[in-house]
């Protein structure tokens, strides 16, 4: 008999806490994290050093099939470094601009195809946490626990300010709610894998929990999902 090997996915807006809470899920269990989104980022950075623009779906196709990405988990720093075509990415496919390259190419449905059986072969005992946009509606459709984390867009530019100011990048407020808000639109009404809480998802709205309550909550729900199997 075929050994089943568990799935959390975590799906939401930027900034609503989703990669904070699966990384520390993850932790928690034991288990590996998909960070989806970083996925997405390398191939906008990609795109971007070779100056493809975000409509050539062709190209985009191309580089996304032959992506020479790896995760490579450090023990110096306990942190998991992206080397792309050699590179330490790592830092620089957080910033904005790499963030809305890669909402803009995720729009094409091609792209997403092609990015499919990469992210699913993160999938490995002892078990996975998921963390995107269409994890539990497209990737991982079979999830043993589904949830969709948000707060409102006003909290979400302020944690990504602070977070871009402590990594030592310049950041304005409000550009960033603007940013976060046209995001939103982009990831929310795209025709493929739309950013929505799958039917079967617990809703947690963050805006006004910490950390630690959206973990607690989110593990009881876990716990509860995964001793019904
Ligand atoms: N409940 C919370 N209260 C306060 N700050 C939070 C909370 N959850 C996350 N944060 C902070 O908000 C920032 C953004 O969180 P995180 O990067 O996890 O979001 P995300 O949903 O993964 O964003 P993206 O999709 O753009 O990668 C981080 O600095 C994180 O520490
Ligand atoms: N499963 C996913 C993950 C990410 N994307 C797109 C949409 C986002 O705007 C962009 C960057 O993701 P982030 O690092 O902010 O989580 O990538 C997606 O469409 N599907």
């Amino acid at each position: 008999m075929a050994t089943h090997t568990p799935v959390i996915t975590i799906d939401g807006p930027s900034g609503s806490g989703k990669g904070t809470i699966s990384r520390l899920l993850a932790e928690k269990l034991g288990w590996h994290l998909l960070d989806s989104g970083a996925i997405y980022r390398v191939l906008a950075l990609a795109a971007l050093h070779h100056d493809f623009s975000a409509d050539d779906e062709e190209s985009l196709v191309a580089l996304a099939a032959n992506l020479d990405v790896k995760f490579e988990a450090e023990e110096d720093d306990g942190i998991t470094h992206i080397i792309l075509e050699g590179e330490d990415v790592t830092l620089t496919i957080r910033t904005e601009q790499v963030g809305n390259m890669a909402s803009k190419i995720a729009a094409l449905p091609r792209v997403r195809e092609a990015l499919l059986r990469r992210q699913r072969g993160f999938k490995e005992l002892p078990g996975l946490v998921a963390d995107g946009r269409d994890m539990g509606t497209v990737v991982f459709t079979d999830a043993d626990a589904k949830v969709f984390l948000t707060a409102s867009a006003e909290e979400r530019a302020q944690r990504r300010y602070k977070q871009l100011l402590e990594k030592g990048f310049d950041a304005n407020i409000d550009q960033l709610i603007t940013e976060i808000e046209e995001r939103d639109e982009r990831d929310t009404n795209r025709s493929v894998a739309p950013l929505k809480p799958a039917d079967d998802a617990l809703y947690v709205d963050s805006t006004d929990l910490s950390i630690d309550q959206v973990l607690e909550e989110i593990l009881t729900f876990a716990h509860s999902k995964l001793s019904k199997d």
